[in-house]
This record gives structure tokens, C-alpha cells and sequence, in this order.
């Protein structure tokens, strides 16, 4: 157990601090303190050492350099044994046995300005020395390291009347080092911004407990803060599974965000129904005859505000979240009367620039798929263009099949799915699940149009589709065997489109 008998406050944030200048008035803690601290805490009544007249050093260069100094860090960093405490003694040097700092707020500066200059004024310097050292001789020293930590520490300090353990120490530490990467990887982060140089480093302040992973007997942990992108309604906590979810869904919805009310059902990351129509009801009735049983305990996502005549369409079935822009009250009230659902105002249209996943040894990073089918040139391949129609059709299904596990095949027609095929080891596999799931579920497959996600290797799939009624087909095409699928819709009358781009998703 360690007394504290003196401690060196610097703070961002002053408001809370005030029970632990009370807890050191009570305990007759000497308290040293730089500029604005200082001011505060003689507000409060409690007499303050000022560290300008510890050091006999103004602070200096705009503040650049206040702590920054051997009187300061000699009574932070000496162990508590003969030699160190000798030379702290011949050069005049006190104990420190408490330091509490609360970093300049460099992550929200980035966030709220472009100026390089207030940027870096606001990369903290003698505060992330001040905990480094502390927390280094946590043996002998306290160190609270943000305000965070306020509350943790007059626990503490409380516990043992005015005292602190090793083991409580030890944790402040631990806690200090971890304010002290995340600050330095947010200004690499910052200045790594546009290098060439290949790093990976991430600065994540917020993770949450989930139920379990994937499956029950796996761990699972989300690193990352949702509350910006969603407001969350209902009791249920999001699992492992629905977060995968409700990123694939949100992903998909971006594409869909500026068009006519547009609803997706999805399941295990796949839409299985997606609709585009005049209005949300129409849209949701539509999203659902896509695959009306795998919508039982699937993700629901629109692109417009639910009303309440979609509401009461939508509590029939059982969903797992369901995530809109807004749902009106009555809405609200309705779905929110069956427990175990989550609903999910999304604040954001957010679609991450790099994609990461840990494999082997490591971790890959990719740019996130961003190319969308309306920034796509559709260039005819076949002696027959598609019709106006049929192009809207095609974007409309190149949309959905780039958020389809590969190898993927989706059918549309009217702004509509009418079946996919998805997560198959051979694309004329996908083909025939696409129209296997399209008329189980009542759909003539005539007239409709047809999206890959990368090229034909064989005329097959062209051969299966165009016998189902299929009369355009969108492709990136790059086959050596292109040819073989064009020559084949020519001879069946139907019209083919490259765009050039492969939607692969693994
Ligand atoms: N330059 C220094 O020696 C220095 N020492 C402490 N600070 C920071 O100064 C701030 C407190 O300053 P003030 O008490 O004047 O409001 C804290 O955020 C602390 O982390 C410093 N500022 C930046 O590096």
C-alpha cells in the first residue's frame, strides 16, 4: 500500500476532478499544477505548488514546454530506494507520488478542422511523457491518465483512505500506456495519410462484450463505436452475427440510398429479396416475395422512412433488426411491442474505405468495393441492345450481385430480385439456383434480365438463362472464351453488357 503525499495535476478536462481534490484536501496531498489547472483548482478553494515555481522555469513557447523538466520528472520517475532518493535529495528534487493528466483532445481537432496549425498545437507533448513515466514507475507512483479514469481512481483512493496498491497501480498503468498508443497512433495516422508506406495501426477507444461469437462456444468482442452511425431501439443486444449483418445490409442500402423507396431482406450477409417501388409498402411486399422463407429471422433494411401501414406488414414475419433512416411514431410503437427484435435508425449511409480480415498470420486490407453500377459503362455486346428498361433492370441487379457471396448469379425484372444464386463453387451452379429459387417462389423468369458477378468461362449459363425466359445479361466480361457466351446470345435474340469490373466476394 502506498500513501500518496504529493501529486502533479495537468488536465484537459478540469470538470471532474473535483472529488479527488477533495479526497486530497482531506489526506493533505500537496498538489503541484501547471497554468489553467492551477486557476481551477484555487477556485475550489485548495491551495496549489505552481510547477513554474518548482522548476524555475516559466511555461514556455506557448505552452509547448511547461513540465518538461528534471525537478518534474526526477520526482516522477526515481525509485523509492537510497541511490534514487540520494539524488533527488542533492538536487533538490520532490516526490512525486501522483500524477494525473488528461491529454489535449488531438483526435476530435482532427475531426473538427483542416488547419495543420491547430492540428498540431494539439499534439500533446510533456502530458504523454508525464504518464509514460508514471506509469513506468507504477511501483512507486499513481498515475491517472485521462479523464476517464477520474471516477476509477477515487474508488481507490477511497478504499484505502487516501492510499493506493500495487495492484491498483499496476492496472492505472496498464491503462496509461493504452491512452498513450492510442494517442500516438492517431497522429501517425494522421501523418500517414497520404504515404505510400504500407502500415497497418488503428486507434480504437470503445469495444463491447458480445453474447458470444459465431457460434456459442466462441468468444466474441466488437472493437468499433456504433452509437454515431445508429440510434438502437429495443432491449436485445446486437450479436456477433447481426453486426456481420447489418454491415453487408448497410453496405447494400448505400448503393439503393438516392433511389425510389428500396427495401432488402438478407440473410447470413446475402440479399435474398430486395425491391424498388413507388412506395415503402410496395417496396417491402416486394423485398419479401423474393424469398419470403428465408426472410423468417433475416435482416431487414430500407432506404426511406417506415410508416405505419409497412409496420404492420412487417411485425407478421420474424426479423432480427430491422434498419431504416427513421420509422414514424406509430411505426415505432408497433414494432417496438415484440421483444427480441432490434430496430436501427441509421444516422449514416457509412461504407468504410478499407476492408480488413485476419487470416494465417496476419491481417488483409483491401479498398472497399466502391465501384457502384450507376458510375458503370454498360457497352453492348451483342447485335441486340438492351432496352431503356432493361438497363435500369441491369443496374438494378448488378447492384445486388456485387453484395452476393461469389460465385453469384441474380435475376431481376422491374426493379425487383426474382432469385439469386449465391456462395456456389461454379457459376453455372449460381445460375441454376437463381432460377430454381425464382419459380419455387411463383416468379416467370420471361422477360427478366440476368447479372454475374464475373465472366463467363463457358456459353452454359447464357444456354440455362435464355431457356427460363431471360432476355439481357450484364457481365464484366474477360473470358478468352467471351466470345463463345456472346455468339450465344446473339443466337437466341438476347443482349449482353460488359462493364468491365469484377464484383468477386469471398
Ligand atoms: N508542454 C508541456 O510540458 C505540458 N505539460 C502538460 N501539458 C498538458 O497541458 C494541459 C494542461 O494545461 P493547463 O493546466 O495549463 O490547462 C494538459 O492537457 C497536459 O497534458 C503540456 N502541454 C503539451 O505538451
Amino acid at each position: 500500500m502506498k500513501k500518496i503525499n504529493s501529486a502533479l495535476i495537468s488536465v484537459y478536462h478540469k470538470d471532474g476532478l473535483e472529488p479527488i481534490i477533495e479526497a486530497f484536501k482531506k489526506n493533505n496531498v500537496t498538489i503541484y499544477s501547471t497554468g489553467g489547472t492551477q486557476e481551477f483548482i484555487e477556485k475550489l478553494g485548495v491551495k496549489v505548488e505552481r510547477v513554474e515555481d518548482l522548476t524555475s522555469y516559466p511555461s514556455i513557447l506557448d505552452g509547448r514546454v511547461k513540465t518538461l523538466h528534471p525537478k518534474v520528472f526526477g520526482g516522477i520517475l526515481a525509485r523509492r530506494e537510497e541511490d534514487h532518493l540520494g539524488q533527488l535529495a542533492e538536487y533538490d528534487i520532490p516526490e512525486i507520488d501522483c500524477v494525473i493528466v488528461d491529454l489535449y483532445p488531438f483526435e476530435e481537432t482532427v475531426k473538427s478542422t483542416n488547419d495543420e496549425n491547430t492540428i498540431i498545437e494539439k499534439i500533446d507533448i510533456g502530458g504523454i511523457s508525464l504518464i509514460r513515466a508514471a506509469g513506468k514507475n507504477y511501483k512507486d507512483v499513481v498515475v491517472v491518465p485521462s479523464v476517464e479514469d477520474y471516477a476509477y481512481f477515487v474508488e481507490c483512493m477511497e478504499e484505502h483512505q487516501g492510499a493506493t496498491t500495487l495492484a491498483q497501480r499496476k492496472e492505472l498503468a496498464r491503462r496509461s500506456f493504452k491512452v498513450s498508443s492510442n494517442y500516438d497512433v492517431a497522429i501517425f495516422n494522421y501523418f500517414d495519410e497520404e504515404s505510400d508506406d504500407i502500415t497497418f495501426k488503428q486507434s480504437i477507444h470503445q469495444s463491447q462484450q458480445l453474447r458470444y461469437g459465431e457460434n456459442p462456444h466462441q468468444q466474441g468482442i466488437y472493437f468499433g463505436e456504433l452509437n454515431n452511425m445508429f440510434e438502437k431501439s429495443g432491449d436485445k443486444e446486437l450479436s456477433y452475427n447481426n453486426l456481420v449483418d447489418v454491415d453487408a445490409a448497410v453496405n447494400l442500402m448505400a448503393e439503393f440510398k438516392d433511389d425510389a423507396p428500396t427495401f432488402a431482406v438478407l440473410k447470413h450477409t446475402n440479399p435474398c429479396g430486395v425491391a424498388t417501388r413507388p412506395t415503402i409498402l410496395e417496396a417491402w411486399k416486394g423485398a419479401l416475395a423474393g424469398d419470403p422463407v428465408s426472410a423468417f429471422g433475416g435482416i431487414l433494411i430500407s432506404n426511406t422512412t417506415v410508416d405505419l401501414a409497412t409496420a404492420e406488414e412487417i411485425n407478421k414475419i420474424f426479423y432480427e433488426v430491422l434498419i431504416a433512416p427513421d420509422f414514424t411514431a406509430e411505426a415505432r410503437e408497433l414494432l417496438s411491442k415484440k421483444k427480441k427484435r432490434i430496430l436501427l435508425k441509421i444516422n449514416e449511409w457509412h461504407t468504410h474505405k478499407k476492408s480488413f480480415k485476419s487470416l494465417l498470420n496476419g491481417v488483409i486490407m483491401q479498398d472497399t468495393d466502391m465501384k457502384s453500377a450507376e458510375k458503370l459503362t454498360f457497352e453492348t455486346k451483342t447485335d441486340k441492345a438492351p432496352t431503356e428498361a432493361q438497363i435500369k433492370d441491369l443496374k438494378f441487379a448488378n447492384k445486388c450481385v456485387k453484395h452476393l457471396k461469389s460465385n453469384t448469379i441474380v435475376l431481376a425484372r422491374d426493379g425487383q430480385l426474382l432469385g439469386m444464386g449465391c456462395g456456389q463453387t461454379s457459376r453455372v451452379d449460381a445460375c441454376r439456383q437463381a432460377i430454381a429459387k425464382a419459380q419455387n417462389f411463383g416468379f416467370d423468369l420471361e422477360g427478366s434480365v440476368m447479372a454475374s458477378d464475373a465472366f463467363f468461362p463457358f456459353p452454359d449459363c447464357v444456354e440455362i438463362a435464355s431457356e427460363a425466359g431471360i432476355k439481357a445479361v450484364v457481365q464484366p466480361g474477360g473470358s478468352i472464351k467471351d466470345q463463345l457466351s456472346i455468339d450465344e446470345c446473339n443466337k437466341r435474340g438476347v443482349s449482353m453488357v460488359f462493364t468491365g469490373t469484377r464484383h468477386f466476394k469471398h
